[in-house]
């Protein structure tokens, strides 16, 4: 049976309606500089007509507080759209996460973790100017341009003439600057991540590097990606700048046209224009105040464009971790108390082959009673990994039925059954931190007298510096290869309801003491549990008691 994805590839969650209703707030509120400019221009014309300095007062009172009702609304709204924001990019790094967890470890299309922790940490921030300021720049400028010029237009057909001739040509250039902006953002955006993921990946290998002499190459390397980065980020900048300088050109120039309209037609060298009457100085006024406030959003936009690009480069960027080509099955299943006891493993005409490769399993069936103990043993690159990560639930079968304890194991039993399961990988990745945290990994159940007896049990007690609270270097530095497998054995000991113990290769690269000592331990641990070991290593394989050649199970394939 196949085992059905799950549903980490939901993509981008919806944005919530209150940062819509706040930005479409900011948008709004220059809308109320219509009625500003009106007073404004009410009370010059009154000044020329010589009215009272009372009408005055009036006038700039209501100016005033149509000025504090406008910034107490874009105070409120930018508040509140901050918070709706921040909490969105949240929604969307916590998605990108669930669906980079939802990926099988055997996932080779997997973005390298520099990568990938990049775009979470530091390319998802761009997100946040994008949601902030672009998305109100785009409101202001979809309801304020419009409504400027119709109010304009009531009052002088011509003047608004100009503001909508010299408006299209705005959004046109930009928009021609915005499809160049987008790429060198996203270029940039990749570069960046690129060279995170360079610098994580030589970094962890710094001593192999160092070793074979490569140390200078890399850093070669290392400065030429970096100076591309900064080319890219110049690029992205001289586009910014490039079309700000644009949009200011066109709007000063409009507003300039506009200006000089109104100007020669107070002074009777232009009639038409204004609905077959002469302006008055209030109304030739009230259109020199708007016809600035006309073209404000546009440069706003402008000057939030390569937000834009940048943050639809980040959402591309995080759209990009989620994805299904193999997925872990049940990976967003929340964690269960497991019963404790050794399980039996039955798996039955199972199907499977890596993407774009032969099939390693074509009809596999293979049964494990509950407590048994059985080696898999074939040449290197025959399956054995391949069939321990079918039994784990860690990569989707193609068909057929992998049952752990009587329960078929499916994308809605999968994290249940794996929680009765414990792998010892042949490499356990050690975190930088204490041994006793590196046993813990702080899941829940562990107790401190638990990982305490685990790290007994494993035999890493003895180890000088491997007490519970010693340090631990990243990637295990300070600890041997068969202390590596001892903590690997400590943090599965530490699970007491782990009835299926999977363990790949334990004894690789270790010397015979070494390797004896670590079989010693894994046998330890395993009485009254089901262990299942892949290994090359005979002395292993004798001692654990049946031996399952992993040909014989591809060989029923070919019998099939
Ligand atoms: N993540 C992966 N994506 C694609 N192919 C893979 C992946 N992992 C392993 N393979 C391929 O699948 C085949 C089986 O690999 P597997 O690791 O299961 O063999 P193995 O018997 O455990 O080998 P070894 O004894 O060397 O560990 C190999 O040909 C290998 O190249």
């Amino acid at each position: 049976m196949r085992i059905s994805p799950n549903p980490v590839t939901a993509r981008r969650p919806p944005p919530a309606a209150g940062s819509l209703r706040a930005a479409l707030a900011i948008g709004a509120a220059p809308l109320l500089w219509i009625p500003q400019a009106a007073l404004l221009a009410w009370a010059v014309q009154g000044l020329a007509d010589g009215a009272g300095l009372a009408t005055l007062a009036s006038a700039a009172i209501a100016y005033l507080l149509l000025g504090l009702a406008r910034a107490s609304a874009e105070a409120w709204a930018a508040r509140r759209l901050y918070t709706a924001s921040r909490e969105r990019v949240t929604v969307l790094r916590a998605a990108a996460a669930r669906a980079l967890a939802g990926r099988s470890p055997l996932d080779r299309g997997r973005l390298p973790s520099g990568a990938a922790a990049s775009v979470l940490a530091e390319q998802a921030e761009a997100v946040l100017p994008w949601l902030v300021r672009y998305q109100p720049a785009r409101w202001r400028a979809m309801l304020v341009l419009p409504a400027i010029a119709l109010v304009v237009a009531t009052q002088s057909w011509a003047a608004a003439l100009i503001l909508a001739g010299a408006a299209p040509l705005i959004p046109l250039f930009m928009a021609v600057i915005g499809w160049r902006a987008r790429d060198a953002s996203a270029a940039q955006l990749q570069l960046a991540g690129g060279m995170n993921g360079f610098l994580l990946d030589r970094l962890r290998g710094l001593s192999t590097l160092r070793a074979l002499g490569a140390v200078d190459a890399t850093a070669t390397r290392l400065r030429a990606t970096a100076e591309a980065v900064r080319a890219g980020t110049m690029r992205v900048l001289r586009i910014a700048f490039l079309s700000s300088t644009a949009l200011e050109l066109f709007s000063a120039l409009g507003v300039a046209l506009v200006a000089v309209y109104i100007g020669f037609h107070l002074l009777g060298q232009i009639d038409p224009g204004s609905w077959g009457h002469r302006l008055t100085l209030e109304q030739g006024l009230f259109i020199l105040l708007l016809a600035p406030a006309f073209f404000e959003p546009l440069r706003e936009l402008a000057a939030v464009w390569h937000d834009k690009a940048a943050g639809e480069a980040a959402l591309a960027a995080l759209d990009a971790l989620h994805g299904d080509s193999m997925p872990l099955p049940g990976a967003l299943a929340a964690p269960v108390a497991a019963p404790a006891g050794a399980v039996a493993v039955d798996v039955d005409d199972l199907h499977f082959a890596h993407a774009g490769e032969a099939p390693l399993f074509a009809g596999a069936a293979l049964h494990i009673g509950a407590g048994e103990h059985v080696a898999l043993v074939g040449p290197s690159g025959s399956g054995k990994t391949a069939l321990l990560s079918l039994v784990a639930g860690l990569v989707p079968a193609a068909a057929g039925t992998v049952r752990i304890g009587g329960v078929a194991l499916d994308g809605d039993s999968a994290a249940g059954l794996r929680a009765r399961m414990a792998w010892i990988g042949q490499k356990p990745h050690v975190f930088a931190g204490t041994v006793r945290g590196n046993v813990s990994l702080e899941r829940p159940g562990v107790t401190t007298a638990g990982v305490s007896a685990a790290i007994d049990r494993a035999g890493l007690g003895h180890v000088q510096h491997a007490t519970p609270d010693d340090s631990l270097g990243e990637g295990g530095t300070g600890l041997s290869g068969g202390e590596l497998v001892r903590l690997a054995l400590a943090r599965a000991a530490v699970l007491p309801q782990a009835g299926l113990l999977l363990a790949d290769e334990p004894t690789a690269h270790l010397d015979r003491d070494t390797a004896a000592g670590v079989v010693d331990a894994l046998l330890r641990l395993a009485e009254g549990r089901t262990l299942v070991v892949a290994t090359h290593d005979l002395a292993l394989a004798r001692r654990i008691g049946r031996v399952i050649d992993i040909g014989a199970l591809r060989g029923m394939r070919e019998a099939a």
